[in-house]
């Protein structure tokens, strides 16, 4: 069944807090996602990302704010017929066949995708005759995010999706997700890995201590770090790197000290070094950021970045 919603968030969370004894998993954390977004969580172990998509998928309430999916308390079953889910550990039944799952759990929607097909997408049609207990780690995550769409979900929650898949395993889940997002779902993503992140998210949302550091585009997230790495080797051959907010003011001053250089390179800062730098923000006790970021300049501060350089 979809559920009819009116072009609002798929996913509305507002100001909620979530807390487990003394640890604040969540403070006061406020997120939308839009039809059909594709969304990166990110944030080191601990962060609160589990918990989120924990509260999204109506598994956990909230100890205060709201969250809503497509309009509806997710705890309802009927707001859950919109959702696909990868949890962070899948538990197949391991004496049935691959193919077996996968008509077992489509079984429970109204209008799954064929078996078939779904293997194809995921590309696991060859071990659509094994039993699940005899499946590689990768062919397992493989096939717990096939089943997560078994229903055509409106939107899916992929908690760390491709850990433990090697380089092959981990690009065959990427496309995957890609098609799913290309045909119209809407997909919340949790990953540690920053170039997953930069390989599918068009938004990412970075999240450490329970608190949103960061929710922007891709794009503006590195551009808000407002950095560039420039390299070059100097007149004793030793690589000299800095990392400095104008490259070109740099490269002109640079070049009137009369240093001799070779080998000149200029490169943005990395998803890396942007989350690097967000996250020692927050464990200074800087304030939380919006969507609508402030300047570079305080991007750089928070970075910790100098213009101090390096020997390499
Ligand atoms: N059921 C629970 N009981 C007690 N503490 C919990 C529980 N679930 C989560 N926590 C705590 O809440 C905090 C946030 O955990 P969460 O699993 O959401 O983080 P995460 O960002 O998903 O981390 P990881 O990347 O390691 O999966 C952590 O300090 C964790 O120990």
């Amino acid at each position: 069944m979809n559920l009819h919603h009116d072009g609002g968030p798929v996913v509305s969370v507002d100001e909620v807090t979530r807390t487990f004894g003394d640890v604040v998993a969540l403070d006061h954390v406020s997120l939308e996602v839009g039809p059909g977004e594709l969304v990166g969580l990110l944030g080191p172990n601990g962060a609160g990302k589990s918990t989120l998509l924990s509260l999204v998928s109506g598994l956990r309430r909230p100890d205060s704010g709201t969250v809503r999916l497509l309009g509806q308390d997710p705890t309802h079953p009927v707001a859950r017929t919109t959702l696909g889910m990868t949890p962070q550990e899948t538990g197949l039944p391991a004496t049935l066949r691959v193919g077996e799952v996968v008509d077992f759990v489509g079984g429970h929607y109204p209008d799954p995708v064929p078996t078939p097909e779904l293997l194809e997408q995921f590309g696991i049609t060859e071990l659509a005759r094994r039993q699940t207990g005899s499946l590689s780690g990768g062919q397992k995550r493989r096939l717990a995010v096939a089943l997560a769409m078994a229903g055509r979900p409106q939107i899916v929650l992929l908690d760390e999706p491709t850990t433990g898949l090697d380089v092959a395993g981990r690009t065959a889940l990427w496309d995957a997700i890609r098609a799913c997002h290309q045909a119209g779902v809407t997909v919340l993503l949790t990953s540690h890995y920053l170039e997953e992140i930069q390989a599918l998210a068009e938004r990412v949302v970075v999240v450490d201590h329970g608190r949103v550091l960061a929710d922007d585009t891709l794009a503006a997230i590195l551009e808000r770090v407002g950095a560039s790495r420039v390299s070059y080797s100097g007149p004793d051959g030793a690589r000299q790197e800095h990392v400095v907010s104008d490259s070109d003011q740099f490269v002109r001053d640079l070049v009137r000290s009369g240093t001799e250089f070779t080998g000149l390179e200029i490169r943005h800062a990395s998803l890396e070094e942007a989350f690097t730098a967000l996250t020692a923000g927050a464990a200074d006790g800087e304030g939380r950021e919006t969507r609508h970021a402030p300047g570079a300049e305080s991007g750089r501060a928070r970075a910790g970045l100098t213009t101090e350089g390096v020997n390499r």
